[in-house]
């Protein structure tokens, strides 16, 4: 399970009020998708900023199955957190009250995000732009080669394994982002709006790729304004709105 217990933040190069003070609370268990929704501002990205571990909360805590990803200063965990992670509520605050914030820096969290910006390595061909994700020294078994291979055939990027990004269309350059990211080993898989602009086909093709994780005990956050995606993938959904995450 993947526990946020008030996850707080605030851009501090913004005065009072130009933006929400974020404020973060939900769980989400292996296997599951939730879909988060809200309007241009209201801070997906910084949810999935904060997840990742590339921006440092302010306050509170995350965890996954008991894991501490994350833990702030001086917030106390709610009791229904305590109850979660087998704590006596107050048991650890004078601890905390000594520390300073303890976090898991990105590359060990078992998060993989999928930006809206495909992040492709623009000098690297599709296989290995995708074997990236399997392997970061590329020294990758006949077994991931095959994976790759079918991959691409199952996102039906076949025959363009040797292209540079930069040959493929936008479409085609967000399948190869995806792919990459779902075929790492991850544990909770963050995606921001990643079907957005591709056709149906495709489309289905990757929420099949996902719902395999899925299978596989991978939890995902999905952000999307799409209700076709999120009809498609998602058990739960909340809204983002004024900085808080809500039932729709
Ligand atoms: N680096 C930053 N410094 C200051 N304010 C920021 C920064 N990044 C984002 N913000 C502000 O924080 C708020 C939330 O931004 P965020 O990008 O998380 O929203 P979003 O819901 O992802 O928006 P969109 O749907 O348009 O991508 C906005 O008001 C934005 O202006």
């Amino acid at each position: 399970m993947l526990v946020a217990d008030h996850l707080s933040f605030h851009y501090s190069r913004c005065d009072p009020g130009e933006t929400p003070d974020f404020s973060f609370t939900f769980r989400l268990a292996p296997g599951e998708c939730l879909a988060v929704s809200g309007p241009s501002g209201a801070g997906k990205s910084t949810l999935l900023n904060l997840l990742a571990g590339f921006l440092t909360p302010s306050a509170g805590r995350l965890c996954w199955l008991g894991d501490e990803l994350c833990e702030g200063p001086s917030e106390e965990p709610s009791e229904e957190l305590c109850e979660e992670l087998g704590d006596r509520p107050g048991e650890n605050e004078a601890q905390r009250e000594s520390e300073d914030l303890v976090a898991q820096p990105p590359w060990a969290r078992g998060m993989t995000t999928v930006f809206q910006d495909h992040n492709l390595f623009e000098h690297l061909p599709v296989w290995i732009n995708v074997g990236l994700g399997l392997a970061p020294d590329l020294k990758l078994s006949d077994a991931q080669r095959a994976r790759i291979v079918d991959g691409l055939a199952d996102v039906g990027l076949g025959g363009l394994h040797d292209r540079l990004p930069g040959e493929l269309s936008g479409g085609q350059q967000q399948r190869v982002a995806l792919l990459r990211s779902l075929l790492r080993e991850t544990r909770v898989l963050l995606l921001d709006e990643p079907f957005s602009g591709l056709d149906r086909d495709n489309r289905e093709a990757l929420w099949g790729l996902v719902r395999r994780q899925q299978a596989a005990g991978v939890a995902v956050l999905l952000v999307s304004h799409d209700p076709e995606d999120v009809d498609a993938l998602a058990q739960r959904r909340l809204q983002l709105l004024d900085g808080r995450l809500v039932a729709t």
